[in-house]
């Protein structure tokens, strides 16, 4: 059995826990009974000791195990993952996601993505990553009872997404706390008109409207300062024809949208003016969660 999930973008400038997008980055879980447990990793988090064990995954892959099929059972788990970790690409989605559709196959349960995405808001109470990791394509979702509510749209062929990494990594909940514990009622109508407008722009593939609907008051100023090359990043990225440029979830990442005729020169533009950085060149996904049986 094979569960794969999408890398994640999240927020999109001005909307804050609410708007994601999926790329074409996959983090890929094998799995079978086994008399032993065992992990291996290849790919991202390869060398780090801790993820052999009692891991985000493993954790919550039992959880549901056991909830489902009230029996202990011990499995081979063999990890591909191309998602880098706490650099804003939805890494920690993409681990509960997989985890959480995974004991569900093991258990032999089928059940809905929809579902899936519910029991995935208990470990991540945002749904902006975790929903385009489960539906693909881009998304707008709130939650309501605690249920995920979303509209999806596909995205076209044309469009490419250029992703800068930085080697820093930004833990999302610590980037949490940096920033304000309130609003003014300019800036929340500032940026509730811009994420409207965003998420306007998108249904309508008014691709050029992006640039000045995707601006932000509520979080990457605060965050791209503890990291002051995002911002240069950024300029270099508008000045280069990305049709918008927006802190990739809680950072490090930098997203750039552009049409893929743009795509190589932009990501070359960026890879000289910035050449500490990874850049990468990415297709949309418009799959979300993928089981192979
Ligand atoms: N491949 C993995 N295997 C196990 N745990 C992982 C893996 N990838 C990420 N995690 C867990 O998720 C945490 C990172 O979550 P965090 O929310 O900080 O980053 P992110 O999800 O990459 O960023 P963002 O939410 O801004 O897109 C790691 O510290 C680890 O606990
Ligand atoms: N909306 C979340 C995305 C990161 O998981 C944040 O900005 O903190």
């Amino acid at each position: 059995m094979t569960i794969s999930v999408p890398a994640t973008s999240a927020n999109l400038g001005p909307g804050f826990d609410t708007l994601g997008l999926a790329v074409d980055l996959r983090n890929r879980v094998e799995f079978h009974p086994s008399k032993f447990f065992s992990v291996s990793i290849k790919g991202e988090g390869e060398n780090n000791p801790r993820l052999k064990g009692n891991n985000l995954f493993i954790s919550i892959f039992n959880e549901h195990y056991t909830r489902l099929t009230k029996k202990k059972q011990n499995f081979k788990f063999s990890f591909y993952n191309q998602i880098p970790m706490s650099r804003g690409l939805g890494s920690s989605s993409a681990v509960i996601v997989s985890a959480v559709a995974s004991a569900h196959e093991a258990a032999g349960i089928r059940v809905s993505k929809r579902r899936i995405l519910n029991h995935a808001l208990v470990y991540e109470p945002h749904p902006d990553n975790i929903t385009p990791a489960v539906m693909g394509g881009f998304n707008v979702a709130t939650i309501e009872k605690n249920k995920v509510f979303s509209q999806k749209k596909h995205l076209p062929d044309y469009l490419k997404a250029v992703v800068v990494i930085p080697n820093k990594q930004m833990n999302t909940a610590k980037s949490r706390t940096i920033l304000p514990k309130s609003y003014s009622k300019e800036n929340a109508i500032y940026n509730l008109s811009h994420t409207a407008l965003t998420v306007a722009a998108f249904f309508n593939e008014d691709w050029e409207m992006l640039k000045l609907a995707a601006q932000d008051r509520f979080h990457q100023k605060a965050r791209m300062k503890t990291l002051p090359e995002l911002f240069s990043v950024q300029k270099v990225a508008y000045e280069s024809g990305a049709l918008m440029s927006t802190l990739s979830g809680s950072g490090s990442t930098f997203f750039s949208l552009v049409y893929d005729d743009d795509s190589a020169m932009i990501a070359n533009r960026l890879r000289q003016k910035f050449p500490d950085f990874g850049v990468k060149v990415l297709d949309f996904d418009n799959s979300g969660l993928i089981i192979e049986r």
